[in-house]
């Protein structure tokens, strides 16, 4: 038996996590999963990359699949599992709300045209069919270009360009996220296309003028299940479509039916909440909120890939987030969704603005909860509890999970007193949660003593703090040293790359405005990451700095494609403001910079926390000034006081302006304090402390590990052969094992009932 057997999980979700390579739950999933599949409102702190995620998101994955599937089976035994659609059947014809503002519609809603020239025009039908096989049919009434099919709710009324639609055209071309392959024949005026959906079966196919023309489409294994809507799409021309409410001109192909006729129990329609594939109604049971975009991302990505097994009904995620149009969000809110994962701020809009419903939520999870807090959310957090449901009981009752690192904070447990019902505390390490397998060094860096900030090349690119302030090589100012520092912090950044060989890193800053410098920086070293990403290592063109950013003012698509380069291997470098020290998982990061350690020493936790993933050495090097450094320090949330450095602006915070100076050693020793021991600085020639370096491999010690490869030496060649080896019988063991327990009780249950009748 596995572990997470043991731990109640799902054999579906074991499926899942076993082809991520998880073998046993880490020790917050041992503890928290049995705990939330319980029933309980739960407080969770362990360290970083301890794999709170699946700890949260593989019991809420069960629980919501165990409740739409008691709905599913109510609404099939005709219950109504209290959501169920009506009875009443929807009109089927052409929905005048679901269309382009090209496309018009007849007054019966079943002839359609769109007569631009230079623009397609789309339409759905107002039912779709999320089970059994259906049928329609489109005739050209008109010459000029169509394309008919089939697409989901989320799917771009130009059918064919994206993931969620199908389409077949009159040049005889089949199109899916706009490729356009040869299908069938080509079709034009008077001619009639039956549209075939087998969603059991997962294909489209089509026929013409009543001769089946094949399998045009094998829907992917996810999107099996989900409500099909019958797509179409014109340029300059005109179609009649006929779902089935007068007689086909060409009847279907055996098995399947009309649309309009098909179970009212296997459809479903725009004007009601969808029935969707899940039992639901379409409405979230569960919400989940991160304090930032790229988490969120994340966590949603996680939990795609956890439930990919759970079927019948399949559950459906949406990741809910701010800059992003929220076109796509809506559609799939109106489609049906069963687990959101989001920020704050979109999750409200949805709410307040009744686009996302809350009166089925049966979980609501705080992802990083101080930093939620941290970032002002507590009012949004509290108006969110107040609009869910809390009566019931057992499965019914609302569960509050509130996840992070670090979970000491008074406001996290005022929050807590607000909204869990005695929650189970699971604390694994307490407030200095660092993983054992990240080693700490530190970079003095001293201006006074080190010139080299003097050299004119490479060109450095500092904040302009001291615009208006005199800087040079003979001054003995506080400004000048704090100048030079920032000089000389960016040639020490490349002597630790070079020095350690470095392949992959996370270099954190502390502005946005910094992460632009150093990238300018390293591209002036022949890094840059150019469109494509130029430092691209299979390219040949391989470059020694590449680098790519990855901060708050740049754009969502921008910030993801930064990431994903970085995870492949395309880039080396990614640079960073703290939006990335919370929960971002790079599998097997080596490496993580400080080029300012944080203001607040917790925010260290979560910086460092980005190595030693998952039992994975990592190497913290934070680079340290030993003089005081002025940096800007903004109270006006927006405001870039660097874009016009002022004689107010430049000026402290105590004297009304917008920066501070920085006391690096100070900090240092506050990072120290938490972490209960001191930092060893690299030696002069940048190699590792004598004691650090007998942990790893080249320092000496004999070694095997390497940075950014697991603790404990468990992945050599030998050690897995010896494993698979003795696997068959350890297994055998447990049988026998588990056998033994069970007969043990059967004969105490035996020996109790006899006892008892005698
Ligand atoms: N049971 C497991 N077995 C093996 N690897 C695991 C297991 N659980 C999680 N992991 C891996 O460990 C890494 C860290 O997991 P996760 O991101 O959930 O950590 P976290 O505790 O949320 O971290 P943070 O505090 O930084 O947010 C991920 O790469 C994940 O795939």
């Amino acid at each position: 038996m596995s572990a997470f057997e043991e731990a109640g999980v799902a054999p579906e979700l074991i499926s899942a996590v076993d082809e991520l390579g998880w073998t046993l739950p880490t020790p917050i999933q041992a503890e928290a999963v049995p705990l939330i599949l319980g029933g309980g409102d739960v407080m969770a702190a362990a360290e970083t990359g301890s794999g709170k995620t699946g700890a949260f998101a593989l019991p809420v994955l069960q629980i919501v699949h165990e409740a739409l599937r008691t709905r599913q089976a109510a609404r099939q035994a005709g219950g109504g599992g209290g959501t169920a659609p009506s009875a009443q059947r929807s009109l089927c014809v052409l929905n005048a709300e679901d269309r382009d503002a090209v496309f018009a519609i007849s007054g019966d809603g079943l002839r359609c045209q769109a007569r631009s020239e230079q623009a397609w025009g789309g339409c759905r039908g107002t039912v779709g069919a999320f089970s059994g096989r259906v049928y329609y049919e489109a005739t050209v009434s008109d010459e000029g270009l169509c394309r008919v099919g089939w697409s989901t709710q989320a799917a771009s009324l130009d059918l064919g360009t994206d993931k969620h639609g199908f389409g077949y055209g009159g040049t005889g071309k089949k199109s899916h996220v706009r490729q356009f392959e040869d299908y069938g024949e080509p079709y034009g005026l008077n001619d009639t296309v039956g549209c075939l959906l087998d969603s059991d079966g997962g294909t489209i196919s089509y026929t013409k003028n009543g001769a089946l023309l094949g399998p045009a489409f094998q829907l992917p294994q996810h999107m099996r299940g989900q409500a099909f809507y019958p797509a179409v799409c014109l340029k300059n021309a005109e179609l009649q479509v006929n779902f089935g409410g007068s007689p086909f001109k060409h009847a279907p192909p055996p098995g399947y039916g009309g649309l309009a006729s098909a179970p009212r129990s296997t459809t479903a329609s725009w004007q009601e909440a969808p029935a969707g594939s899940g039992g639901g109604g379409g409405k979230p049971l569960a919400i989940i909120l991160e304090p930032a975009r790229d988490l969120a991302e994340q966590t949603h990505n996680n939990i795609t890939l956890f439930r990919k097994h759970l079927r019948d009904p399949s559950i459906r995620n949406e990741l809910l987030v701010g800059g992003t149009a929220a076109a796509a969000q809506l559609r799939a809110l109106k489609e049906g969704v069963d687990i959101v994962v989001g920020t704050p701020g979109r999750v409200m809009d949805f709410m307040e603005t009744g686009k996302l419903p809350t009166d089925q939520v049966q979980f609501f999870v705080l992802d990083e909860a101080d930093r939620l807090l941290d970032t002002g959310n507590q009012e949004v957090i509290m108006k969110m509890f107040q609009r869910f449901p809390k009566g019931g009981s057992g499965v019914a009752r609302l569960q509050v999970l509130l996840f992070s690192a670090t979970l000491h904070s008074p406001e996290v447990r005022a929050l807590a007193g607000k909204i869990c019902q005695n929650p189970i505390i699971i604390d694994l390490k307490g407030k200095d949660a660092v993983p054992e397998a990240v080693h700490h060094v530190l970079v003095r860096c001293d201006p006074q003593e080190d010139r080299s900030w003097l050299q004119s090349a490479p060109a450095v690119h500092t904040d302009a703090v001291h615009a208006l302030d005199q800087t040079g090589p003979n001054l003995d100012t506080p400004e000048n040293w704090s100048e030079a520092v920032k000089r000389l912090k960016q040639r020490y950044l490349q002597r630790v790359l070079d020095a350690f060989q470095m392949e992959q890193c996370l270099i954190f800053c502390r502005t946005n405005f910094d992460c632009d410098n150093l990238e300018l920086f390293l591209n002036s070293l022949g890094g840059g990451s150019g469109g494509g990403f130029r430092g691209k290592r299979e390219s040949g063109v391989e470059s020694r700095y590449s680098c790519v950013v990855l901060a708050g003012a740049r754009s969502m698509d921008e910030r993801r494609a930064a990431l994903q380069a970085f995870k492949d291997g395309d880039v080396r470098f990614l640079i960073c403001t703290d939006v990335a020290a919370r929960g971002i998982d790079i599998q097997g990061l080596p490496y993580v910079i400080n080029m300012t350690l944080p203001d607040r020493s917790e925010d260290y936790i979560h910086r460092v926390g980005r190595v030693g993933r998952a039992d994975t050495m990592g190497l913290a090097i934070s680079l340290v000034s030993s003089v005081p450094e002025k940096v800007w320090f903004c109270t006006q949330k927006g405001y870039k006081p660097w874009l016009q450095p002022d004689a107010h602006n430049t000026r402290t915070n105590e004297e009304g302006g917008q920066t501070t100076w920085y006391d690096e050693p100070q900090l240092l020793q506050d990072i120290e304090k938490r972490l209960s021991r001191p930092i060893a600085a690299l030696d002069a020639d940048l190699s590792l402390p004598a004691d650090i370096a007998a942990h790893v491999a080249g320092g000496g010690g004999g070694s095997e590990v390497q940075y950014g490869q697991q603790r404990g030496g468990g992945v050599s060649k030998e050690v897995a052969e010896r494993v698979a080896a003795v696997r068959p019988a350890v297994q055998g063991l447990a049988r026998l094992e588990f056998a033994a327990q069970s007969s043990f009780y059967e004969l105490k249950r035996k020996w109790a009932a006899t006892a008892a009748h005698a």
